[in-house]
């Protein structure tokens, strides 16, 4: 969440996060690369309009009005530099001066080659075991964060691929209201709201990047699984994807994958919940992952259909009051998978990203551990790519997503919580290949027809048949008409022939048809 070099008592107590880019005359003299004009240290801004009724402990939590809780002063970088202290580029430029234009192309994993397959995995594994360069992360509230002695900042190290899981987690932990006090659940920075596809849009841009980082590959991309595919097995669980299930346990991944190794962080919710502590970058037990097997919710073992991608891509509105997962007629509220994929508000009902999740019926189907599970990545690239391609179709029309009384976290102009640089919801809601600098290599399914639809071709069409029917009938009887008119001899030759050669019986040529 912030630089380590905002992790002190000094920069804390200050409020200023605003490192350095290239200090040669010493620390705090190239703030956000100010000498070669790559930005400077301003005011955040954070969003302070009314949130939904949803939350009522307002005071009470870190994640109001984000970041100011922590820090009042970041960088804002010009042009297309970006990052902490400005020294990266936005989404979509590199280059020394970040003028150079890149696209990233995010695949179908399926599509990958054996050799592709055998890197992205690795990728992920080092992702896993790779420190974090750049960022720390707090371990105990803002009341808490000086330690015990109140000079020790609370702050770890974390892993690249932790970093994410942690992110996700820290966007969804309950509100702690004090010792012997339930911790407040009704709020969550990235799901339920308009927020959830922004939010998760900037989640995977930032482990995009880092990974690059990591591999020093600026054209990694990562890849998506396509989950609408009606079926009841899961195509990416074999061992040179996402792993196999083991034949030893049902709910556990093969040994033949590296993900059997990788162990799961923020598992201990009672702690933070009922201590007020955070999760930090301990790890716990293996990913739990039995795809289909939740018998007790026959509704959750069978994918979506790709038809429900095609229906959810119809829903031409972004969001609609209350702006939360009992809206209908919302394109968010759809592909998010509270509604049905028509776009009808329904309790009882789980499809698209949710159903996905609820399928994997283990760690990558509980909100505050999911991430733990890498098809986490893969599920919610293909829920970005569906987010794209409706943004595409729609204009990008914003006009629906609110600037105020959304749930908390999910206003337009809201930063999002727990990144840094301050980011806002509004930034995402942009087409991703002209903008953010990747695209989807994906083909959309074609809409089913709806039954009305069925009908009313079935009538057209039939009227049209009798149309030609009746027209080559009447054409028939013209044409026939016309011919016995040209054969009817005239009355006068006929009067001719009778009279020249008759013998009272007529020639053929006087013989009337
Ligand atoms: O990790 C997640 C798990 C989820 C379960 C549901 C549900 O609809 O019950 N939704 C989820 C979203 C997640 O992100």
């Amino acid at each position: 969440q912030f630089p380590r070099q905002c992790a002190t008592v000094e920069s804390l107590r200050s409020g200023m996060c605003c490192p350095d880019y290239f200090p040669v005359f010493g620390p705090g003299t190239d703030r956000c690369g100010v000498s070669t004009g790559r930005g400077r240290c301003v005011q955040v801004t954070v969003d302070s309009r009314p949130h939904g009724p949803q939350y009522i402990h307002d005071g009470r939590d870190d994640r109001e009005q984000w970041p100011i809780r922590f820090f009042n002063q970041t960088c804002r970088c010009n042009g297309n530099f970006s990052g902490y202290n400005c020294g990266s580029c936005r989404p979509g430029w590199s280059g020394p001066t970040c003028s150079q234009r890149i696209n990233i192309v995010r695949r179908n994993l399926l599509d990958l080659s054996a050799e592709e397959r055998r890197r992205f995995v690795n990728a992920l594994h080092e992702a896993k075991v790779t420190i974090h360069p750049d960022i720390v992360i707090a371990t105990r509230r803002r009341e808490e964060i000086f330690g015990p002695d109140g000079n020790t900042p609370q702050f770890e190290n974390i892993s690249i691929y932790n970093y994410f899981v942690w992110s996700h987690y820290y966007s969804v932990r309950k509100t702690f209201l004090g010792a012997g006090q339930q911790s407040f659940g009704g709020v969550d920075f990235s799901h339920e709201g308009p927020a959830f596809v922004t939010w998760h849009r900037y989640h995977l841009l930032q482990l995009e990047r880092d990974m690059q980082n990591m591999l020093q590959d600026p054209t990694f991309g990562l890849p998506y699984w396509n989950f609408a595919t009606g079926q009841n097995t899961c195509d990416i669980c074999s061992d040179d994807l996402m792993g196999a299930r083991s034949n030893f346990d049902v709910s556990l991944i093969s040994q033949n994958s590296i993900f059997s190794q990788w162990r799961v962080l923020c598992e201990n919710i009672e702690d933070y919940e009922t201590l007020g502590t955070i999760c930090n970058s301990t790890e716990g037990g293996p990913i739990r992952r039995n795809p289909a097997g939740n018998v007790a919710r026959p509704m959750v073992q069978q994918l979506p259909e790709p038809e429900d991608v095609a229906q959810c891509l119809e829903v031409g509105v972004f969001d609609t009051p209350p702006f939360y997962s009992n809206s209908t007629d919302s394109f968010r509220n759809t592909v998010e998978g509270y509604s049905d994929p028509s776009g009808k508000y329904d309790p009882a009902v789980r499809s698209l990203h949710n159903l996905a999740h609820l399928f994997l019926n283990g760690t990558g189907g509980q909100t505050h551990l999911s991430p733990n599970d890498p098809i986490f990545v893969l599920l919610h690239t293909f829920t970005d790519a569906v987010f794209d391609e409706w943004l595409r179709r729609y204009s990008a029309d914003i006009s629906t997503y609110p600037l105020e009384n959304a749930p908390i976290g999910h206003n337009r102009q809201y930063n999002m919580v727990p990144f840094w640089p301050p980011v806002t919801n509004n930034e995402m809601f942009v087409t991703a290949p002209e903008n953010l600098g990747y695209s989807y290599e994906v083909e959309w399914p074609g809409r089913a027809l709806r039954v009305t639809e069925i009908i009313t071709i079935a009538i057209v069409t039939a009227l049209v048949l009798v149309a030609i029917i009746f027209a080559a009938a009447t054409c028939i009887v013209r044409v026939k008409k016309n011919k016995d008119e040209l054969h009817q001899p005239l009355l006068t030759d006929q009067y001719q022939h009778y009279s020249d050669d008759y013998d009272g019986i007529p020639t053929p040529s006087q013989s009337v048809v």
